[in-house]
């Protein structure tokens, strides 16, 4: 076929010399004469073949006139082979292209990583990123109110309790018993429609086939009813379908004008009741009672997934439109696996490559049926490990009986000593380390909750010390083949240090990626 594709590209050049050289070799012809160098034994002419006749060199041929096309075909052989070296070249290359690098995000839910794969999209295509402002924004609203829902329900179970005869009244703790005032009450009651926000955000997602309530189908129509949703979460399982719902126009994902994102004359828009409602948001939030009756209640609303309660005034203003922050602390429950694309560039070599990252939904019943997934990933080159190690006072949410932090480093043990991942890098993250160092210093202390830590200062040095070792300990242990401990301390909603990490991780993927191609010696 390149011989074939040379012929036609000669032939369209006007190289017409070049093209009866090719031609001639193409019919394998073997000429009396002019053709070879002097002195090749001389074959005869097929008569037969018609090309090898309309090709031979005219009879009578003068010596000049065959010195004169001798040298042109001598020319002409010359371009014919840089060709056939050229086409050698390129075939190598593509054979030598390198494979796309495959990243997997793994943890249990909520340990940032979906955050993490928002920080690559922030870095790489910042303007697409940029586009989905306006999904973001919907999604905030949604984690505003569900905030809300949570403090609302705790004022109701503080007035409940505190209405209670005197002798159950007792059997709480004296901060359950706090009774709300008549103006917290009163705020209470003109915050309830806030509600029905929820229900309004939830049914638009839902009109994506594949959005969810986490712990089952979302059922668009029920009516408002908080008890009932009372700590379920929203989960959603494509990144694209969803994310159209709310977007002016899908197809524009390169628009950076701000405020042209946003349909602002959208009936549906929760905006304008949430800057209704702002002034009764902010005060109920800042009123010292609120605060007494969720600690009493062992609420950390601060250290929770999607807390915007500390960012009212902006996230009710109106024509809010999402900060990059903003999108980046949002919370949103990923379900099942979603793929995502994107070409990196590698500063140095001036390369680009391809990157597919996956990110999995953490929710056990996915990340524990091992066998399931594992042999798909079996072929990625690395794995982003993340473990929230802020989470070691807290218990799963799926089941209130396991320690997270213990449950992180089962899930560890697991993928390390999987022998099919063996080959596979693997790069931990212990991340929310914002938050492990705010909980260590109020107070919390993680010998209460890790006895093995013993005596150990409880500060964020030797906490995150100790968290390493142990993390490092399994990997040497339970790992098929020895691997390199490749670990950060990180915070991924913070975009500095986290482009940091990841530039990083990058340049190395991408450099180990091409030496396994055989592009870097
Ligand atoms: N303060 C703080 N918040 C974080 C950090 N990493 C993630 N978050 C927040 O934690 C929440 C959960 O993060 P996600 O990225 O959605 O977690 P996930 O691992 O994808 O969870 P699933 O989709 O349920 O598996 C989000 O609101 C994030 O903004 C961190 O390092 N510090
Ligand atoms: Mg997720």
């Amino acid at each position: 076929m390149p011989r074939v594709l040379k012929s036609f590209i000669m032939e369209a050049s006007g190289n017409r010399a070049t093209a009866h050289y090719l031609i001639t070799r193409r019919a394998d012809l073997s000429l009396s004469s002019p053709l070879h160098a002097p002195g090749l034994p001389m074959r005869s002419l097929d008569e037969s073949d018609p090309i090898a006749v309309a090709m031979a060199p005219p009879e009578n041929e003068s010596p000049e006139e065959r010195e004169l096309r001798v040298q042109k075909e001598r020319a002409a052989k010359q371009v014919s082979d840089e060709i056939d070296e050229q086409l050698s070249r390129e075939q190598q290359r593509v054979k030598r292209q390198p494979k796309p690098v495959k990243i997997l995000l793994l943890g249990q839910s909520e340990s940032g990583k979906s955050t993490t794969l928002k920080n690559f999209q922030l870095m790489h295509e910042p303007k697409a990123f940029r586009a989905e402002r306006p999904s973001w924004r919907a999604i905030i609203q949604l984690n505003v109110v569900r905030s809300f829902r949570i403090i609302l329900d705790a004022l109701a179970r503080a007035s409940s309790a505190a209405d209670r005869p005197s002798s159950a009244h007792r059997s709480h703790s004296s901060s359950n018993a706090i009774r709300p005032d008549g103006e917290l009450l009163a705020l209470r009651t003109r915050l309830l429609p806030l509600l029905q926000i929820e229900d309004t955000l939830e049914r638009r997602l839902s009109s994506t086939d594949d959005s969810r309530s986490a712990d089952g189908p979302a059922n668009p129509r029920s009516p408002t009813n908080p008890a009932r949703r009372a700590g379920k979460e929203v989960a959603i399982n494509s990144a694209v379908a969803w994310k159209k719902v709310f977007m002016r126009d899908p197809a524009g994902r390169d628009s950076v004008d701000t405020q042209n994102v946003v349909d602002w004359d959208d009936p549906d828009d929760p905006g304008a009741m949430l800057h209704a409602c702002s002034g009764d948001m902010q005060r109920l939030w800042a009123h010292p009672t609120v605060s007494a009756i969720l600690a009493g209640q062992g609420i950390r609303l601060q250290e929770s997934s999607g807390f915007f309660l500390d960012s009212l005034e902006a996230v009710t203003a109106p024509q809010y439109v999402p900060t990059d922050d903003h999108i980046l602390r949002a919370r949103l429950k990923t379900l099942g696996v979603s793929e995502h694309r994107m070409r990196l560039s590698d500063p140095h070599g001036g390369i680009t490559r391809e990157f597919h990252i996956f990110d999995v939904g953490g929710q056990r019943s996915m990340v524990r049926s091992r066998p399931k997934w594992v042999p798909y990933f079996d072929d990625v080159d690395s794995i982003i490990f993340l473990a929230p190690i802020s989470a070691f006072d807290q218990a799963l949410a799926e089941e209130p009986t396991v320690n997270r932090l213990a449950d992180s480093l089962d899930l560890w043990t697991a993928v390390v000593s999987n022998k099919l991942l063996a080959k596979t890098n693997l790069i931990l993250f212990l991340n929310k380390v914002d938050i492990l160092q705010s909980k260590l210093a109020s107070g919390i202390r993680m010998s209460d909750f890790l006895p093995t830590y013993g005596l150990r200062p409880n500060d964020f040095d030797s906490a995150s010390r100790y968290l390493r070792k142990q993390f490092n300990a399994v990997l040497k242990q339970s790992s098929p083949t020895p691997r390199v401990f490749y670990c950060h301390l990180t915070n991924v909603i913070d975009t500095k240090s986290t482009t940091y990490v990841l530039a990083n991780i990058k340049d190395v993927l991408m450099r180990f990626n091409l030496k396994e191609s055989y592009l870097i010696l």
